[in-house]
């Protein structure tokens, strides 16, 4: 939980999704692994110039999703559809470009050399320069991929996805092993690629990251989808529950604390009392007009980590 001022203040995200067209896409997609249906009838619509952020627990379909969409593996059943084509069609593969959590590249070549051979399997390229402007590899550009740490690394890979120019960009779990002001840097680059029309389908376990980056979050568990919308849309989800929290010192009863309107739930821990209400504002009206001694006092919202547990707990 972080506070509500605070939430305001550093969040600069783009602010409308864009109602453009579906360039890619799953439609009832069914992927069974012997046992294990890793999707279970999962469709999903990439716009172009979005930022879709695909959230869900381990084991929950995600990277299976990611897999169908590269043409990596075949759906057991359903369809997917990149541009037009099946995902395996060239036509289709020279405008994708993809940071997959278990790329290996070798170790001895030069970031530079990877960026050579990587720009050199697209018809058209992004120039050497801009790669390295847009990954903010300058200073490592002559070093062994090898000898990098893992942070640069990543900001290598992402270098690499956009080789070749790509329309439809997946990144999954981007910022792994990046420190803040890194990832931070890449969330500037991932907003200016898809407010230049790219498209991004982006996988993180960093609930900030979805929050700050995507114009749409598609929550999926055990295959199939929990929920869809707006980070604030799926946030939603968790202040209609429970509504938000108020911490302070007070004189008050429990008794009288639950008296108030809204209130879901009142915890004490120490001299420290939690009021959970779905109206903040008008509780806060009525614990100041009664208790005088009130302090300490702060008001969080819900996170997206809440609603994201709420959501995959239940399901
Ligand atoms: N090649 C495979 N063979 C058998 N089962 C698989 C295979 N790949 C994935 N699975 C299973 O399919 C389910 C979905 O896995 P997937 O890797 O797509 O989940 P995920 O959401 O990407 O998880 P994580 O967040 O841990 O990366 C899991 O139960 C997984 O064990």
């Amino acid at each position: 939980m972080a506070t509500v001022t605070v939430l305001e203040g550093v969040q600069d995200r783009v602010a409308t999704a864009p109602a453009a067209a579906r360039i890619a896409g799953l439609d009832g997609v069914v992927k069974q692994y012997g046992g294990t249906r890793a999707l279970d009838g999962l469709s999903l619509t990439l716009r172009r110039g979005e930022i879709l952020a695909l959230l869900g627990p381990n084991g929950a379909g995600k990277s299976t999703a990611i897999r169908c969409l590269l043409g990596l593996i075949a759906p057991t059943s359903g369809s997917v559809r990149v541009f037009g084509q099946d995902p395996r069609d060239p036509a289709a593969r020279v405008r994708i470009g993809a940071m997959l959590q278990v790329a290996r590249i070798p170790e001895v070549m030069t970031v530079r050399e990877h960026i050579d051979l990587f720009r050199s399997y697209y018809p058209h390229p992004l120039p050497e320069a801009e790669i390295v402007r847009i990954a903010q590899l300058e200073g490592i550009a002559n070093k062994q991929f090898g000898t990098l740490s893992g942070g640069q690394k990543q900001r290598v890979l992402f270098g690499l996805a956009l080789a070749g120019d790509p329309d439809l960009i997946f990144l999954d779990e981007p910022t792994v092993g990046m420190d803040i002001e890194a990832r931070r840097g890449l969330w500037v680059q991932i907003r200016s690629l898809a407010a230049r029309g790219k498209t991004v389908l982006l996988t993180t376990h960093y609930l900030e990251e979805a929050d700050a980056l995507a114009h749409r979050i598609v929550v999926i568990n055990k295959g199939k989808i929990v929920s869809e919308g707006t980070p604030a849309e799926i946030k939603s989800h968790a202040t209609g529950a429970h509504g938000r929290r108020i911490r302070c010192h007070t004189a008050m009863s429990d008794e009288a604390l639950w008296e108030m309107p809204t209130v879901t739930d009142v915890a004490r821990q120490g001299s420290v009392v939690t009021v959970t209400a779905v109206d903040a504002e008008v509780v806060l009206r009525r614990m100041f007009a009664a208790d005088a001694t009130l302090s300490n006092l702060e008001v969080t919202s819900p996170l997206l980590e809440d609603a994201f547990l709420e959501l995959t707990s239940t399901n």
